[in-house]
């Protein structure tokens, strides 16, 4: 992949709270040097200041031509957080981001109309190299500025192309969103089980690693999610009753998730305005 690139001109990380920090861990792993990176932000974790340490350049003065500066500060600092990158408008840099609902178009307005821009949209589990990211590139970004952003993406898990910007406040509300509320599922089933009588130690480790187990057993097998769910299911069996009530059509998890996902994509679309 281009590290090679970016170790040799650099990468900017302005904002590097859970999610930079997510990307961060897993490009570390997989090469970026240290001396390569710059990150700025206002609140450094210990994990930064520790990498510090060790030769990242921690709030320093920016590189001139970085390869990659990525925005990484949430939708509502990006006002007071971009003017940083000025310099890079128009220029040899490539500008990603990752911020939720703040179009292209504003980044333009900032940075300029010449500005080579991918919008990307990851997720934490790019931390342990299993996240997805889906990317959209402004008008004047090239092939190779895409190619370049899914080589730095796929180093942190898989990549996905849109045919369009307004694509990604319904991919921000799926797979942005979407690890949170695959956490809170663990969350509930543990409680659930606590209601049925497990102590509360035990219920949680048995929904955490079923949960865990599931999602592996999704990514490694060919089978549909529709037939890895019958395959838990005997006739009249337990998971048929519990299916009983997740699938019911007014109460259930698809009318629910329905609301949750509409609920954060509308969310999305009011932090673009
Ligand atoms: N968390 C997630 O799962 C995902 C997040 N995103 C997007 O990633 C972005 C960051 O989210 P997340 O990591 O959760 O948020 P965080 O608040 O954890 O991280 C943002 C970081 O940016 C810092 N910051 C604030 N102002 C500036 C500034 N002017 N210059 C540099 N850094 C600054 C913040 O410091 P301080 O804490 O002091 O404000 C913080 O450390 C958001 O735009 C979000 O939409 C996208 C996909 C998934
Ligand atoms: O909650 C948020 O707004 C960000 C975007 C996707 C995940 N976290």
């Amino acid at each position: 992949m281009q590290l090679e690139q970016i170790n040799r001109r650099g990468l900017v990380l302005l904002g590097c709270g859970k999610m930079g920090s997510a990307m961060l861990e897993g490009w570390l792993s997989r090469g970026l040097a240290l001396n390569a990176t710059w990150v700025n932000d206002p609140n450094p974790s210990p994990w930064l200041k520790g990498l510090a340490n060790r030769g990242l350049r921690l709030n320093a003065d920016l590189p001139e031509n970085p390869a990659v500066a990525l925005i990484a500060v949430k939708p509502q600092m990006m006002g007071e957080a971009l003017p940083a990158l000025r310099s890079y408008g128009g220029g040899d840099t490539l500008v990603m981001t990752v911020a939720a609902g703040t179009t292209i178009a504003t980044y333009e307005s900032v940075l300029g109309q010449a500005t080579r821009i991918v919008r990307a949209m990851p997720n934490t589990p790019a931390a342990v190299g299993r996240g997805i990211t889906a990317i959209i590139g402004n008008a004047q970004a090239t092939a190779e500025d895409l190619d370049l952003a899914e080589a730095l993406l796929s180093a942190v898990g898989q990549v996905v192309r849109l045919e369009g910007e307004h694509q990604m406040d319904a991919v921000t509300a799926v797979s942005g969103s979407g690890p949170a509320y695959v956490f809170h599922l663990i969350e509930a089933l543990a409680a659930a089980g606590e209601a049925e009588g497990l102590p509360a130690d035990l219920s949680m480790q048995l929904a955490r690693a079923t949960v865990c187990g599931a999602g592996e057993l999704a990514a490694r097998s060919p089978e549909t999610a529709a037939q890895l769910r019958i395959n838990v299911t005997s006739p009249g069996g337990t998971t048929a009753a519990a299916l009983g009530v997740l699938m019911d059509a007014e109460s259930g998890f698809p009318a629910l998730l329905r609301r949750a996902v509409h609920a954060a994509a509308e969310r999305g679309r009011e932090l673009g305005k």
